[in-house]
C-alpha cells in the first residue's frame, strides 16, 4: 500500500531533505537575490570623511555672516575637485572652491552654493549668509567603521549590494545557490520544435521547473524527455548526480504500468507516496546516491502546484530565507467549488482587491484539472480548500495563496 500523508509532513520532510546550503563568499555582481549568511562590518565609515554637498565654496561661517546685508568678497584660495587628496587649511578671510563629494579643507565649517556667489575663481562674491554646517556631509553619518553594515539573514537587493561595494566590500559570504537537476520523464514527450505524431505531446515540464528554480536565485540544469525505460533512466541520471544538490523529476510515479521513476528509484533510498493533496497527489523524496531527490508527478499543472507547496519553501529555506510562505489571505468566492474529502485542494484563481473593501474576492481560473495549463496563465493566486472542507458556496471566505 503507498502511504498517504498530509502535505504538512511532505513539506517538512522536503524542506528536511535540502537542509541549510553551504556558506561559500561570492562576488558581488554574483550575490543578487541570495541572503547573507554572516553579519558584514563597514571597513570603512560612510561618508568616509566630511564633504561637500553642494559645488559651492568652503568658508567659515563666521566670514560670510553679513553677507546677507552686503556680499561679501573672499580670495579664492584653493580649488577641490572631487578625488582630490592632498587638502590644505581653509584659512581665515578667505574661501575654497570646491565641489560636490570632494573633502572639507580644516578650517571651514560651511559651504555656499555655487548659485549663491558670482561664481568667481580668484576673488568670489558671495551673496548670501550661510550657518555652520550648512552643506557638509559629516564621517559616519550613514554608517560607522567597524559596526554591522548588513546583517545575517539579510536578503541581497540593489540597495543591499550598493552598500556592501561602499563600505568597501568585493564579496559576501551567502548560502551557496542550490545547483538542482531537473529531469522529465516520459516516452510520449517531444521537444519543440520538432513534429509530434498522435499520440506524443510537447515537453513542458521542464521549462516550468527550472525557470522556477532559477528564479529563487538557484541554478538548473535540465534534462529533458527521458523515455520510460528504467535502463535508460539509470544511465543518464545517475552519472550526473556527482554534481548537483538536487534531483526534481517529473511523471512517472503514480499507479500505471511504466513508472520509471518509481521503478528505477524503489529500493534506492527514495520513498513514494500520497499526499493528501489536489493535484500533486503522487509524491517521492528520498535520497539516490546520497543526493536529495524530489519526484513531481507529470500533469503540468500539478508540478507547478508541487513546487509551490514543496519545493519553493525548501529552496527558500535552504538558501536562507525567513520568509519562505507566499502571503495568505481571506476572499470571497464568486462562485462554488467542490474538493475532494480528506484532501488539500489548491484551485487556480484570480484575487482582486478595491480599496476600501475589508476582503478581497476571488474567481477560479480553469476546473480542477491538473492537465488545464492554459487557465494556470490566467491566475495570480491559488485557492486553498482545506482537508475537511468538501464544498464552498458562492460568497462563501476561503483562503488565498497570492503568487
Ligand atoms: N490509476 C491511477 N492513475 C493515476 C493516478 C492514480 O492515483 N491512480 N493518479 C493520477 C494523478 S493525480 C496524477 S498527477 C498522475 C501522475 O502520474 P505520473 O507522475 O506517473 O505522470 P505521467 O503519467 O508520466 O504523466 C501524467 C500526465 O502528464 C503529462 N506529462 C508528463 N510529463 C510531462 C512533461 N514533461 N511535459 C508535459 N506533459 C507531461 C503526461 O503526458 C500525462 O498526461 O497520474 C494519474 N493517474
Ligand atoms: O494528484 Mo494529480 O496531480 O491531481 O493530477
Amino acid at each position: 500500500m503507498v502511504r498517504v500523508i498530509s502535505v504538512d509532513a511532505h513539506r517538512e520532510t522536503v524542506t528536511g531533505l535540502l537542509g541549510n546550503a553551504p556558506v561559500i563568499r561570492l562576488p558581488l555582481a554574483s550575490a543578487a537575490g541570495l541572503v547573507l549568511a554572516e553579519d558584514v562590518l563597514a571597513g570603512v565609515s560612510l561618508p568616509p570623511f566630511d564633504n561637500s554637498a553642494m559645488d559651492g565654496y568652503a568658508v567659515r561661517a563666521a566670514d560670510v555672516a553679513s553677507a546677507d546685508e552686503a556680499p561679501v568678497t573672499l580670495p579664492v584660495a584653493d580649488d577641490i575637485p572631487a578625488g582630490r587628496v592632498d587638502i590644505g587649511e581653509l584659512e581665515p578671510g578667505t574661501a575654497h572652491r570646491i565641489m560636490t563629494g570632494a573633502p572639507l579643507p580644516p578650517g571651514a565649517d560651511a559651504v555656499v552654493m555655487v548659485e549663491h556667489t558670482d561664481g568667481g575663481v580668484t576673488d568670489v562674491r558671495i551673496l548670501r549668509t550661510a550657518v555652520p554646517g550648512a552643506h557638509i556631509r559629516r564621517l559616519g553619518e550613514d554608517v560607522v567603521e567597524g559596526t554591522v553594515a548588513l546583517s545575517a539573514g539579510t536578503v541581497l537587493g540593489p540597495a543591499q549590494l550598493g552598500l556592501a561595494a561602499a563600505v568597501g566590500l568585493a564579496d559576501v559570504p551567502v548560502r551557496r545557490p542550490l545547483k538542482v537537476l531537473v529531469v522529465s520523464t516520459g516516452t510520449e514527450l517531444v521537444d519543440a520544435p520538432n513534429p509530434l505524431r498522435h499520440g506524443q505531446i510537447y515537453e513542458s515540464n521542464s521549462i516550468m521547473l527550472a525557470s522556477a528554480i532559477r528564479a529563487l536565485g538557484c541554478e538548473a540544469e535540465v534534462v529533458r524527455s527521458v523515455v520510460d525505460d528504467v535502463a535508460e533512466f539509470r544511465a543518464v541520471i545517475e552519472p550526473r548526480l556527482a554534481d548537483v544538490d538536487l534531483l526534481v523529476t517529473s511523471g512517472g510515479v503514480s499507479a500505471g504500468a511504466y513508472e520509471v521513476v518509481k521503478d528505477a528509484l524503489t529500493g534506492q533510498g527514495v520513498e513514494f507516496r500520497k499526499v493528501a493533496m489536489q493535484p500533486g497527489g503522487p509524491q517521492g523524496c528520498g535520497r539516490w546516491n546520497g543526493v536529495p531527490v524530489v519526484t513531481l508527478p507529470g500533469n503540468p499543472v500539478s508540478v507547478l502546484v508541487s513546487f509551490e507547496a514543496f519545493l519553493r519553501p525548501a529552496l527558500l529555506a535552504a538558501l536562507g530565507h525567513a520568509g519562505v510562505d507566499r502571503r495568505q489571505v481571506r476572499a470571497r468566492l464568486t462562485e462554488s467549488m467542490t474538493s475532494p474529502a480528506g484532501r488539500r485542494q489548491f484551485r487556480r484563481g484570480f484575487y482582486t482587491h478595491s480599496e476600501g473593501e475589508v476582503t478581497g474576492i476571488v474567481g477560479p481560473r480553469g476546473g480542477p484539472g491538473s492537465h488545464l495549463l492554459a487557465a494556470f496563465t490566467q491566475a495570480n493566486c491559488l485557492i486553498v480548500l482545506p482537508e475537511d472542507v468538501d464544498s464552498v458556496d458562492q460568497g462563501d471566505e476561503v483562503d488565498v495563496l497570492l503568487l
